[in-house]
């Protein structure tokens, strides 16, 4: 088995007159935490639509575990194993997380919606939800509706969801955004104890929260890749402290 996990190779995505995604190379490493950073505008958007297939290529290629994806639909390639984190907001809402990570299980494990029929499949099921539960520290709120969870639980239940989909490499697309201080701590734990296992990209602005989780970043800068590296060599590289207009560590720390 290779030890890479997910490939970009040549990716450019043009809109009109402008290059959003220019000549990106990527490769995941399998167990990586690895962060993709970069300013506004940088490109990193473009890059999970296009990893994700929603958006399709100018050129350039996808591999996932050796399989050239780059036709494949966005919910084929979930079931491949490359998902990214479920924006919430409006799906599921008046579901409970225990009854969204029920659905999700079953929907995984081919039971369909009817998890309740084949027998010995609801207890397989509730047992993982429950497991997903704990991990997440949903187990408190389980049975309140997603629309009135507080906006931290939330966040946790859609990384939770994304994890039930049992992901090869798992997309994190600013798991900490609008999170407020008080919530933080508790998805950033959750977040440092994602299965090993798992390989993992995070899109992120927080840098505090990309230097303690990352062990590999690549920095992207007006659509193309600027630099790749270890958190050390990011953190002393001056074309990066360029970049983030900053003449330190702390600076960026700080962005
Ligand atoms: N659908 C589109 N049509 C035209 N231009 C686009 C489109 N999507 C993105 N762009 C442009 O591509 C560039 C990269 O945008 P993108 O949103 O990928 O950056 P980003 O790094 O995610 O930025 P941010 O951190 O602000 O979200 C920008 O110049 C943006 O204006």
């Amino acid at each position: 088995m290779s030890d890479i996990v997910l490939s970009a190779q040549g990716l450019v995505k043009k809109f009109g007159g402008i290059t959003a995604t220019n000549n990106v190379t990527l490769d995941v490493r399998r167990g990586a935490r690895h962060a993709l950073i970069g300013p506004n505008g940088a490109g990193k958007t473009t890059l999970i639509n296009l990893l994700t297939g929603v958006l399709e290529p100018t050129e350039g290629k996808i591999v996932l575990e050796g399989e050239d994806i780059s036709n494949l639909a966005p919910h084929q390639r979930v079931r491949r194993g490359m998902v990214r984190t479920f924006q919430i907001n409006q799906l599921f809402a008046s579901m409970t997380p225990l009854e969204t990570l029920a659905l999700v299980v079953s929907q995984q494990r081919g039971f369909g919606a009817s998890f309740w029929k084949p027998l010995g499949a609801r207890a397989a099921v509730a047992e993982r939800a429950e497991q997903l539960l704990q991990q997440f520290h949903l187990a408190e709120v389980m049975n309140q509706r997603t629309e009135h969870l507080a906006y931290g639980k939330r966040r946790l239940l859609e990384i939770a969801i994304a994890l039930a989909c049992e992901p090869r490499v798992l997309l994190l697309d600013e798991p900490v955004a609008g999170v407020p201080a008080g919530e933080r701590e508790e998805l950033l734990q959750t977040v440092a104890a994602l299965p090993a296992d798992v390989s993992v990209l995070l899109i992120e602005h927080d840098m505090d929260l990309v230097f303690s989780f990352a062990d590999r970043m690549t920095v992207l800068v007006n659509g193309g890749v600027l630099t790749e590296g270890n958190p050390e060599e990011i953190a002393n590289n001056h074309e990066v402290k360029a970049v983030y207009l900053g003449s330190d560590v702390e600076a960026m720390h700080a962005a």
